[in-house]
């Protein structure tokens, strides 16, 4: 009789609890769907969908149209795009244990880029180089560097007042040599060019890998059947190449600097300090190597933006000049420990890097699990992106957000804290946050100050001497956004000024 009854009873449950379950997928497949997006074709999904240049704008009319959470099928995988700071929020700062791996390519594969740690899964490895790199560029440990970036500062004024013309090359050396320094405790002699060019190399090299649409590889993975010497099947030489040529650079430059440490003695730098904290020697060659991977080409493309502005925006640059005069006086050159007496020149550094955003859909992530947000479907392994230049538009944060206009971080003078700081977006999201955003705005503050004190930026004259009309096409199609090249006046402000520059290093 008992067992009769707990034999009725286990029936209901079994068919209370198919019932609940039949009608809760029944609800979710009709509460809960994909975000919305372009209508996709079949087979190709929204393949044709997808920018082949000006991400951030394009994917901006995107969300537009379909809302700030789109997605996209691309070749059977699910893109999904974060059209606002808010929905970059929910996804990779309150959901980050799901949306912080990154997406795995055909060409990362066939480089073997995943020694790259910001191409790395959220791994313990990834979690224990992240902590290396972080620890290491902590604001305090930043302060550690005002020095270095000083007496790398003072070298690239006497640059420019030796060839102002090649501007450009002066800003990646200066780069170059900060980071060289303070990875490897390697000097850069000016005219050596060997480390920086290998460094460099590497940057290129791991930013075209990961520039989305770069590769027809990754749209068509078939195409990894062909053999190399098949038209179209180019890129399996190419990334076979390119596998042994990164390899060769990080190691070359590890072991040049381990060379020149036991030859002309130890400098502190990461390696050093690595080496202290007991990391192994795998591990301090592939972080110091990812390290200038990853930061090299950022903060240059932000210094080139300013002498952009500066030579569009005279008003702006003479109003900077005005504070630095004022507070740092003609006898000496501007300290990072300076900014808090400079907002003005705060401000705009600000303003550059919310007016020309160098990284406009940051670095992808991707999706661990399915998840549900705001009533959408997001699936397991979906490519997730925020789209930072939008942020940067956004009228509601910025009016006139295409006005390269300082002030409007300003209130009575002083750094206004209720507007949106792009340090909050450009710099990426949650785990994957940049390591690096302390140093480069430190960088970014010196670089800036220092030639605003020094040099007077404007746009080059014609063949009359009357000054061009200045129009650099502010291009987005890469994974880092890099402007057309130009020309501009770069010339000395006065003889103490020259003088300044001129002396030795206090
Ligand atoms: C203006 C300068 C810079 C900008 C705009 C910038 C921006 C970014 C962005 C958007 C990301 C991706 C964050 C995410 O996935 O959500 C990133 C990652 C990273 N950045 Fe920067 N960055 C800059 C400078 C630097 C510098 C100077 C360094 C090193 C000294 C650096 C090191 C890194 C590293 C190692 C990662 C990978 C983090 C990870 O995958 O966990 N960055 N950066």
């Amino acid at each position: 009789m008992l067992m009769a009854m707990a034999s009725d009873l286990l029936t209901v449950l079994l068919t209370c609890t198919i019932v609940l379950f039949a009608v809760y997928r029944c609800r979710r497949a009709t509460k809960c769907h994909l975000p919305p997006g372009p209508r996709p074709l079949p087979i190709l999904g929204n393949v044709l969908d997808f920018p082949k240049k000006h991400l951030g704008r394009e994917f901006r009319e995107l969300s537009r149209k379909h809302g700030e959470i789109v997605h996209l099928d691309v070749l059977g995988r699910s893109v999904i795009l974060l059209g606002t700071y808010e929905a970059a929020c929910e996804f990779f700062e309150k959901r980050s244990s799901n949306n912080s791996d990154r997406p795995q390519s055909v060409m990362m594969k066939l480089t073997n880029l995943d020694w790259i740690f910001v191409f790395k899964d959220c791994t313990p490895e990834w979690r224990r180089h992240r902590r290396a790199i972080h620890n290491q560029f902590l604001p305090s440990m930043v302060t550690g560097f005002h020095h270095i970036m000083f007496r790398v500062t003072h070298n690239l004024l006497r640059d420019l007042l030796k060839s102002p013309r090649d501007f450009s090359s002066h800003i990646q050396f200066s780069f170059a040599s900060s980071v060289l320094r303070i990875v490897y405790g390697t000097d850069l002699v000016q005219g050596d060019r060997r480390y920086y060019q290998l460094a460099q190399r590497l940057a290129i090299i791991a930013e075209d890998i990961s520039t989305p649409g770069r590769h027809a590889v990754e749209a068509f993975q078939s195409l990894q059947a062909l053999p190399s010497w098949f038209p179209g099947a180019a890129f399996k030489k190419v990334a076979a190449a390119w596998k042994q040529e990164l390899i060769s650079i990080r190691d070359q430059l590890y072991d040049s600097a381990r060379d020149e440490m036991d030859r002309h003695g130890v400098k502190e730098s990461l390696i050093t300090r690595l080496i202290d904290g007991g990391e192994d020697e795998k591990m301090i060659r592939e972080v110091t190597a990812a390290v200038y991977a990853a930061g090299s080409d950022t903060t240059v493309a932000s210094v080139h933006a300013f002498f952009l502005a500066m030579a569009l925006h005279p008003d702006v640059q003479k109003r900077a000049q005005e504070e630095l005069d004022a507070t740092i006086g003609i006898d000496r050159l501007p300290q990072v420990s300076d900014q808090e007496s400079l907002p003005y020149v705060s401000a705009l550094v600000k303003e550059v890097l919310r007016w020309h955003v160098v990284a406009p859909i940051g670095v992808p992530h991707r999706s661990t699990e399915d998840d549900e947000v705001n009533g959408f479907i997001i699936p397991g392994g979906s490519i997730v992106m925020a789209n930072i230049w939008a942020m940067s538009r956004d009228t509601e944060s910025y009016q006139d957000p295409e006005r390269f206009h300082p002030e409007r971080f300003l209130r009575n003078g002083q750094l206004n804290c209720d507007v949106r700081d792009p340090a909050s977006y450009v710099f990426g999201f949650g785990r994957r946050l940049c390591p690096g955003r302390h140093f480069a705005e430190a960088k970014l503050f010196i670089t800036c100050a220092s030639i605003l004190h020094t040099f007077n930026i404007s746009p080059p004259l014609d063949m009359e001497g009357r000054p061009t009309k200045l129009d650099v096409w502010m291009g987005n199609d890469m994974a880092v956004s890099h402007l057309d090249s130009f020309d501009c006046r770069i010339i000395v402000r006065d003889t103490q000024k020259e003088a300044l520059i001129r002396a030795e290093w206090m």
